[in-house]
């Protein structure tokens, strides 16, 4: 689908028609290997345009094709072809021009770009690299360094820095066509040799050798197993090294091993799942389609700890007015101060001017009388909370919004002492607050699809990721993490050591491994939580053997730890030692290992030798369990959601899909197998009973991830 017309005389104007994005779909691949045919052919026509419709030039290359045998026009003959024609051909870009869009116009002789357009190679970030010759015409229009720097991170590029760059010739804020098209008139007649991008010489520093090898270094450091980015150095050093031809190939062979990647599914799995985790549905009916979110001008936070200060700079950044809440002055001014450091900051990084004047610091919860949607942010502490929801509901207006950011409370109970449980949901963020991008909203049993509607797109505005999840411990992120932290204990009792476990984890693909993790979140908030729930101190049931708790196996190791005062990074010392407290460096401690020895002792542990494997598999596999049981019991929707929560709030690499996904590639009947064999292993540890959803499935033939829905029982489902 490419229109064609003919304006001004002598313009072929193509427009690629392929909403929303005018991907390069076959039939817009046919459209414009035929319409470039037809103007190059036509004596009356001098020059081209090409340009996408609906203000937007083309987001690349049909990601869903990828999945299907490959049919239409090949795009790297498509683009030779109109790159070697001898009448100059524009690309109007407005929108986008991404991937497969921006190697399309790296093919026209010239480029004019809106001042608000976008360019970028971003195939490293779906696990390929830009095939369509994009890793050797790019390097040959701006230089090595910035051309790694564009195609092994993806990013997109502002119109103006594109411009600088010199990967668009020109920036107009007029209507881009229209400039196009007389731009096209003006450069009939010039030489248009130098403007084909294939036929230049790469222009190379003369320690290009030295750059390619650093950018190797620092890609593998970044990339935490994933290989396209080593993929994208090897090609620019291809377009650095070889003729254009010889480079072609190479893109090619490397492309190919890319497409054929578990990474590359993984991957494009997750651009797609990113999406539909946006499109929530309620058991009720009620669905993102069918609700409306009501505006929200002015927000409240209440608590201005680690969360709420985060909290209220996100909103701040996108603009919204804040009310912000502490108990007393002295809490108050310190939250202040660090909200304004914190915006300061921010500011500073997009050079702007912090907008401090939309936060109102209070410590009367009256000012809250004209909130739109109130977040709380109090310790995590039932009765607490409840009190501070019976005074929102008493103080705000009746059709406030009352958030909760608890990370595992039920919000049921919470809605139950207000006098509008309708409007009370979770949304529960990830610390810091205006960093991680995902947002858990928690739907409670009475929250109403406006009262979610609102707090998903509420989400959105903050540039989160939202996920819809039922109400039940832990909600889906916390509650998977139990079984994950429980057997990473177990191995430590068992014989392996901090440093083996998140050694293991880390060569996954995980940013930092769970003790890692734990010392950064610091050791003593599951303390107190375990303390809590009578796991640990006074409430412990005295006739529970010491390895026991509640009828199952427990470790009592994180409270040892603790007890010794070792409370992560924020003293310095944890399962690791800091360089100092707050320190990030860690360097294992041989206390540890000496506490591991002795408790082993004390407990007659004989230590045998765990290796990479048991710790993924036991590690991962019961993370894995959990969520199927949360399939199951519909606090989730569907495994997109599990995995989108993992992705963006737990650091779960990227290239692996996330948890369920993950599952599927390694394949459910090994999943359950290895389940079956530590179960029979640990019969005491629950966690480890494999899933009935995950028999279920086996016993299906382990049918594709996007039909488990099908397979799901819900009977009492919490969404
Ligand atoms: C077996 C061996 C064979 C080996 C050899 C194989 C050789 C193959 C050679 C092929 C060479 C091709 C190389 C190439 O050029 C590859 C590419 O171009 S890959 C694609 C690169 N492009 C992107 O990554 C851009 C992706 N899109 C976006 O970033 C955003 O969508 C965008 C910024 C464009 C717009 O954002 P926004 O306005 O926020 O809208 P949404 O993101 O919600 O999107 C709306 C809608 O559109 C869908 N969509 C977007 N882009 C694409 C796309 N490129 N393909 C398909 N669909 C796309 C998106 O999914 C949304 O739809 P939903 O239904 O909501 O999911
Ligand atoms: N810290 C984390 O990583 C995460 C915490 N959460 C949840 O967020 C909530 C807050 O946690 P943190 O920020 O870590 O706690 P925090 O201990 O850092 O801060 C809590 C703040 O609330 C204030 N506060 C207490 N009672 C108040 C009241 N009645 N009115 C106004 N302010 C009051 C305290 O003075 C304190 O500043 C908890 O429910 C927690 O479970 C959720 C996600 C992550």
């Amino acid at each position: 689908m490419a229109r064609y017309a003919q304006v001004h005389g002598s313009v072929a104007l193509i427009t690629l028609t392929n909403p929303p994005v005018n991907a390069l779909s076959a039939a817009v691949r046919h459209g414009i290997t035929e319409t470039v045919t037809r103007a190059l052919r036509d004596p009356e026509v001098k020059s081209v345009v090409i340009c996408g419709e609906n203000g937007v030039f083309c987001g690349g290359a049909d990601i869903r094709e990828f999945a299907k045998p490959m049919g239409g026009p090949p795009l790297v003959p498509m683009i030779a072809a109109i790159e070697e024609g001898d009448k100059p051909v524009v690309a109007a870009i407005e929108g986008v021009a991404l991937g497969g869009g921006l190697e399309l116009a790296l093919g026209c002789h010239y480029r004019i770009a809106h001042t608000k357009a976008l360019v970028g190679l971003p195939e490293v970030t779906l696990g390929l690299l830009p095939a369509a010759g994009g890793t050797q015409r790019l390097p040959r229009l701006i230089g090595i360094a910035p051309a790694l720097d564009l195609i092994t991170t993806g990013r997109h590029v502002a119109a103006q820095q594109a411009l600088k760059l010199g990967i668009v010739d020109q920036v107009t804020d007029q209507s881009t066509v229209d400039v196009a098209i007389q731009f096209a008139k003006q450069v009939v007649g010039q030489p248009l040799l130098p403007r084909k991008l294939s036929t230049q010489p790469t222009p190379c520093p003369p320690d290009v050798d030295i750059l390619l090898e650093e950018a190797m270094t620092q890609v593998k450091r970044r990339a935490r197993g994933a290989i396209a980015p080593v993929a994208c150095v090897m090609a620019v050093r291809a377009a650095a090294t070889l003729p254009y031809r010889a480079g072609m190939q190479k893109e090619q062979e490397l492309m190919a091993t890319l497409f054929r990647s578990s990474q590359a599914h993984a991957l494009q799995y997750c651009f797609f799942a990113q999406r539909a985790v946006g499109r929530w549905k309620l058991s009720s009916g009620a669905h993102s389609g069918n609700s409306k979110p009501r505006p929200v001008s002015k927000a409240a936070v209440i608590g201005l700890g680690t969360m709420g200060r985060g909290i209220t700079v996100a909103l701040v950044k996108a603009g919204i007015a804040v009310v912000a809440v502490e108990t007393s002055d002295k809490q108050l001014q310190m939250g202040k101060q660090i909200v304004s450091e914190m915006l300061k900051r921010e500011a500073q990084k997009r050079n702007e001017t912090p907008r401090l004047d939309l936060i109102r610091f209070t410590t009367s919860m009256l000012e809250l009388k004209d909130s739109d949607l109130v977040i709380e942010a109090v310790f995590e502490d039932m009765p607490l909370k409840k009190q501070v929801f019976k005074e929102l509901s008493s103080v705000c207006k009746a059709d406030a919004f009352l958030c909760t950011n608890t990370s595992g409370l039920d919000v049921d109970e919470l809605a139950a002492v207000t006098k509008t449980p309708e409007l009370v949901v979770g949304m529960h963020f990830f610390a810091p607050a205006h960093v991680m991008k995902l947002l858990e909203v928690v739907c409670g049993s009475r929250s109403s699809p406006e009262a979610v509607a609102t707090a998903m797109y509420l989400g959105k505005r903050l540039g989160k990721v939202s996920v819809a999840v039922g109400n039940c411990p832990g909600f889906v992120g916390n509650r998977m993490l139990r079984p994950y932290l429980e057997e990473a204990n177990f191995l430590l009792e068992e014989g392996a050591t901090p440093e083996l476990v998140d050694g293991a984890l880390e060569e996954f693909g995980f940013a930092m491994g769970v003790f890692r993790m734990s010392d950064l979140s610091g050791l003593d908030v599951g303390w107190r939580i375990r303390k809590e729930s009578g796991l640990t101190g006074p409430d412990v049931d005295p006739s529970d053997p010491p390895r026991r708790r509640q009828g199952q196996r427990y470790s009592p190791l994180p409270d040892l730890v603790c007890e010794q005062g070792r409370l992560g990074q924020k003293n310095g010392r944890g399962w690791y030692l800091y360089d100092k407290p707050g320190g990030r460096v860690a360097t294992p401690d041989p206390k540890i290992h000496q506490l591991l020895e002795e408790y082993r002792l004390k407990h007659g542990i004989r230590p045998r030798r765990v290796d990479r494997q048991e710790v993924v598999e036991r590690c991962l596999f019961a993370l894995i369990n959990e969520g199927f049981r949360i399939l199951d019991d519909g606090i989730a929707a569907g495994p997109e959601d599990i995995d989108m929560i993992y992705v963006f709030g737990y650091g779960w690499p990227r290239h692996r899909g996330g948890p369920m996904f993950y599952a599927g590639m390694v394949g459910l009947p090994k999943v359950l197998e290895r389940l079956e064999h530590y179960w029979q292993a640990h019969p005491d540890v629950p966690h480890l009973e494999p899933s009935a959803l995950l028999r279920r499935l086996v016993d299906s033939g382990s049918p594709p991830i996007d039909t488990w829905r099908d397979f799901l029982q819900r009977p009492h489902s919490q969404l």
